[in-house]
């Protein structure tokens, strides 16, 4: 069962997981915060002692008081009561302290954690799985609140320390109304376990509708689709939809918090009613038994002792329960086992000096989804171009996805010099690989570091990056911006404070864009093989022919992956591979293929007659990307 399945069919992890995951929290708790987590358990077991003396010394006071005696002794005993307040006092802002320390260290270290697993997962398959995305979210919520579990179960310490003071105090005067106390929690205990489960449970339930909300609030905030919403005039119909996940999720804690209301009600009714009946039954029965007034005030202090302790201890233990019930999944997270194979003895992987092959390769995105490529066989000889054409949906992108290594082939190889790549650290791979995504990312970072993504260590490498830059064809657009290479690429994180420069953050156009993703590519040129998923989608005639002039420079005597729907600039690569219906129908080079007149022929053909009709309509050759050359 995969991680997000676990989640999604809403198993429930037994007492031995929760244990696992007690333990666990725990040990993160230890190694993040281990001098606070002392501290805090010594507050811990005073906060338990400290009621239970304050009780006794407040009997002690009360019975010097009606007898005759020296008065010295009385101011002694209320200096020390005074004393045990002043300690409880002290020390509950001290856990405080030390619980918000905690909290700190064990957040930092749990994200950390979480994050460093999350990046362990080598392909995409699992951040396109909604349950694996409804238990990351969970999983993220709880390592922000991982230090509370600790909070939780010095909590039931300190509750267990006091009950146990105050059961024997109030045993030494009525054993049976002690039991009557004691046994009325139980009741208590299994509701609100029963309550915390179904909780946690519908904490999974309602993970979709939380997503969707989360998606509706960021498509209504971001500026990528302010557009369309505005003109379109999306607003209302959007902001309803993502209330009506809002009410979907508010309608199932609405439905707990009645539920909860009912029984909680019920159980305070039981305990209130204990209590009463027991303070007239000590005050009826006092005189005839010679009960001191001392004793009446433990018997008082030690049923509102036991009935605080015990309510505390159920609560602590539903809330404990509830809190691994969710640190489970952040468990599940970090330990989950990688979704790409590893290797059980890795290869490595030599410089490229053969080819790429795949053979026989079958591909779908699951088993619920259709084959997107079909028995492909295909040779990519090191140090040739090959462009790979076909129409919209073909599998282009999916096949340099399977090279990338993002999916394994649900069938067939891919061999690298003859490895299979899933003999070899995905790392490894990918260290040989540049590429420039169709999807490529925009970051909200300055210019530089944008271009610098493409390989770390070129951050704060200037020669390295302008050289990419120039190389892409957007060095002077980037000089001349404000801050030049260090403007910040977004107005999301601009400053409008008096000291800041307001136009520190620039927003560049689409085929702007374009060009700082290949430079970010560029700086990867000297991989084995280098992917070019439409490179020039959005640019305009001019730079799209530019671009494709920099790239057959780049690519001459370089093993490359070209896909483009520009059949013009795949004239000259040295394989054109043409996709349809899941599978390869052609492949040879340009006039290998318009002499067969086949699907590229009769595409080419219907492109270049485009062409032909376009230049018989004005066209204005300016260059509207500003850029200098
Ligand atoms: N992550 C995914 N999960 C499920 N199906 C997917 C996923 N990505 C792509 N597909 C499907 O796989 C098929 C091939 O998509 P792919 O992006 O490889 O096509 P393409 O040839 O690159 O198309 P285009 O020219 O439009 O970019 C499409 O039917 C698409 O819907």
């Amino acid at each position: 069962m995969s991680v997000g399945q676990a989640a999604a069919g809403g198993v429930r992890p037994g007492r031995r997981a929760l244990l696992v995951s007690g333990t666990k929290a725990l040990r993160l708790v230890w190694r993040s915060a281990p001098g606070q987590m002392l501290g805090f358990s010594a507050i811990a077991v005073a906060g338990g002692v400290i009621p239970i003396v304050a009780a006794w010394s407040t009997k002690i006071v009360l019975d010097r008081l009606v007898s005759p005696g020296p008065v010295g002794v009385v101011v002694g005993l209320a200096i020390g009561l005074a004393c045990v307040g002043v300690i409880g006092a002290v020390s509950a802002q001290l856990g405080r302290y030390l619980q918000g320390e905690v909290d700190r260290r064990v957040g930092l270290r749990a994200q950390d954690e979480l994050f460093t697993a999350v990046e362990g997962f080598a392909g995409l398959g699992r951040f396109e799985d909604p349950a694996f995305l409804d238990r990351l979210r969970l999983a993220q919520q709880s390592a922000d609140s991982a230090g509370q579990i600790v909070n939780s179960v010095f909590g039931l310490g300190r509750d267990a320390i006091t009950l146990t003071g105050f059961v024997g105090s109030l045993a030494v005067i009525s054993p049976v109304f002690t039991a009557v106390v004691v046994a009325a929690a139980f009741p208590a205990l299994i509701v609100e376990l029963r309550a915390s489960r179904r909780r946690a449970e519908m904490m999974v339930r309602i993970g979709p509708a939380e997503r969707w909300r989360f998606f509706y609030g960021n498509l209504l905030t971001t500026v990528d689709a302010a557009k369309e919403i505005r003109l379109f005039g999306l607003g209302p119909y959007l902001r309803g939809r993502m209330n009506d996940q809002l009410r979907a999720a508010d309608a199932a804690h609405r439905d707990m918090d009645r539920r909860e209301l009912a029984t909680q009600g019920v159980l305070a009714l039981a305990s209130a009613l204990i209590s009463g009946g027991g303070l007239i039954w000590i005050l009826v029965v006092a005189g005839r038994q010679g009960f001191t007034v001392g004793d009446v005030s433990v018997f008082v202090a030690a049923t509102a002792g036991v009935q605080s302790a015990l309510g505390g201890l159920v609560h602590t233990t539903a809330m404990t329960h509830r809190q691994l019930l969710l640190f489970d999944h952040y468990v599940a997270i970090v330990g989950a086992c990688p979704d790409l194979p590893e290797p059980v003895a890795p290869r490595s992987l030599p410089p490229l000096r053969h080819g790429i092959e795949l053979c026989d390769v079958w591909f779908r995105y699951s088993d619920e989804h259709p084959w997107v490529l079909r028995g492909i066989d295909l040779y990519i000889p090191c140090g040739r171009s090959v462009a790979l054409v076909g129409r919209n949906g073909a599998g282009k992108s999916t096949l340099v996805k399977l090279l990338c290594r993002f999916y394994d082939p649900t069938k067939g190889t891919i061999r690298w010099d003859g490895v299979d790549i899933r003999e070899v650290p995905v790392t490894e791979l990918r260290e040989r690989v540049g590429a420039v995504f169709q999807d490529f990312m925009a970051y909200d970072f300055s210019a530089a570091d944008n271009i610098a993504m493409g390989d770390l260590g070129a951050i704060g490498d200037t020669s390295r990056i302008e050289g990419a830059a120039r190389h892409a064809g957007v060095h002077h657009t980037l000089a001349a911006l404000p801050h030049g290479y260090d403007t910040l690429l977004t107005r999301t994180f601009a400053s409008a404070s008096i000291d800041d420069d307001p136009q520190v953050g620039v927003t560049l156009s689409g085929g702007q864009w374009q060009r700082v993703a290949l430079a970010r590519a560029f700086l990867r040129e000297d991989r084995d093989l280098m992917i070019l998923d439409e490179p020039s989608a959005g640019l305009d005639a001019e730079a799209e022919h530019d671009v494709h002039t920099r790239l057959r420079q780049v690519r001459a005597g370089r093993t490359s992956v070209l896909i483009t729907h520009r059949l013009g600039a795949v004239r000259d690569a040295d394989l054109i591979v043409v996709i349809s219906g899941e599978e390869i129908v052609e492949q040879g080079d340009h006039p290998e293929l318009m002499a067969a007149g086949g699907a590229y022929a009769r595409m080419f053909a219907l492109q270049a007659a485009g062409y032909v009709a376009a230049r018989e309509a004005p066209v204005d050759s300016a260059d509207l990307s500003g850029e200098r050359r």
